[in-house]
């Protein structure tokens, strides 16, 4: 049985003509332990729909459930469900171990077991030292782990998180990310996880969705999605940079847009003629910008190979396995 399931979800906000629907219908089935991250650009609908798993918005039409029963009735506090959010939402005035208790408290779960479960997740967290410190005293990064040691003492069938590394810089981002992997490792618990980040939810994801504007474009492992892109949405949205998309290059037909990575062209002696514009160097490797007729491509390659200079005429190639084909109409792959 899925863990958790979502069918035919919609969601509209206020009523009658002017209601506006921001969900369009998205199903998927989670198994059990899975880390799924839900991703896609400002706007697409992320948010409201893990807040619809939570039971923070209703669900317009359709049905959420967990383990097999449907919460579209529930409140929060009855669907078995822990959430991270994005600002820790930490009570001020507590200190680190009544934060992580608080939840436990009005469950009325006994008070040794309340002991017992903080102590361990304060464990698994590295928070043993600061478990009588206030929230003001600690650092965005250990205030991260305090708002996930809430939620990992629940003991949740479903943990849902909300941009909970967007606060952080960078390094301790991708510090933090590695720390999630490793509590998903040893709890194994379901968990659904939204960001903006692409290279977030390549990286933490068992399966991503992939929403845009209200619709799930694809859910598929990182690797399926990366690599088989369903529509040309998912292709110019994972990946950085993103997907060359060409319509007009010798070659495509019309209707039909030709999509091809950045690391899958080459300098080559025959292909397609292209006018160089720009050069990056990026370390280890360089971001060639070309013109083929009216569209640009970018090339990446090796920082050890001689790059071509703005200005010059040169015959690029693209490797001819890796070509996706989309229909230009609906976008999809074709
Ligand atoms: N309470 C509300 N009333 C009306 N419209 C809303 C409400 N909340 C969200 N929306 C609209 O629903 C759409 C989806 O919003 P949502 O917050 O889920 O997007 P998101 O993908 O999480 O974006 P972000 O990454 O910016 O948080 C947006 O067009 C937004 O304007």
């Amino acid at each position: 049985m899925a863990a958790l399931s979502l069918r035919n979800v919609i969601k509209r906000y206020g009523h009658g003509p002017k209601a506006n629907q921001v969900i369009h219908g998205v199903s998927a089935e989670i198994e059990a332990g899975e880390f799924v991250v839900i991703v896609g650009p400002s706007g697409c609908g992320k948010s409201t729909l893990l807040r619809m798993v939570a039971g923070l918005e209703e669900i317009s039409a359709g049905e959420i459930a967990i383990k097999g029963r449907v919460v579209n009735d529930l409140e929060p506090s009855e669907r078995d469900i822990a959430m991270v959010f994005q600002n820790y939402a930490l009570y001020p005035h507590m200190s680190v171990f009544d934060n992580m208790a608080y939840g436990l408290k009005i469950a009325k779960v006994p008070v040794p077991e309340i002991k017992t479960r903080v102590d361990k997740a304060a464990k698994i967290l590295e928070l043993g030292h600061l478990l009588e410190r206030k929230p003001r005293e600690l650092s965005g990064g250990q205030r991260q782990r305090v708002a996930m040691g809430r939620a990992i003492v629940r003991q949740p069938q479903v943990f849902l998180f909300d941009e909970p590394l967007s606060n952080l810089d960078a390094k301790l981002r991708a510090q933090t990310r590695i720390e999630i992997q490793k509590l998903h490792r040893e709890l194994g618990i379901t968990s659904l996880f939204v960001t903006h980040d692409q290279v977030e939810a390549m990286t933490l994801a068992q399966r991503i969705i992939v929403m845009n504007g209200g619709m799930m474009d694809q859910f598929g492992t990182p690797e399926e999605v990366y690599s088989r892109p369903a529509t040309t949405f998912v292709a110019s949205f994972m990946g950085s940079p993103p997907m060359n998309l060409l319509k007009q290059a010798p070659g495509v037909r019309a209707g039909q847009i030709l999509g091809i990575r950045p690391e899958h062209l080459s300098l080559a002696t025959e292909g397609w003629s292209a006018q160089i514009e720009h050069v990056e160097l990026l370390g280890a490797e360089r971001l060639v910008y070309a013109r083929i007729g009216d569209e640009q491509v970018i090339m990446r390659t090796d920082a050890a190979v001689l790059p071509p200079s703005a200005g010059d005429t040169v015959t690029i190639a693209a490797q001819q396995d890796k070509l996706h084909w989309f229909d230009a109409g609906s976008g999809k792959r074709v």
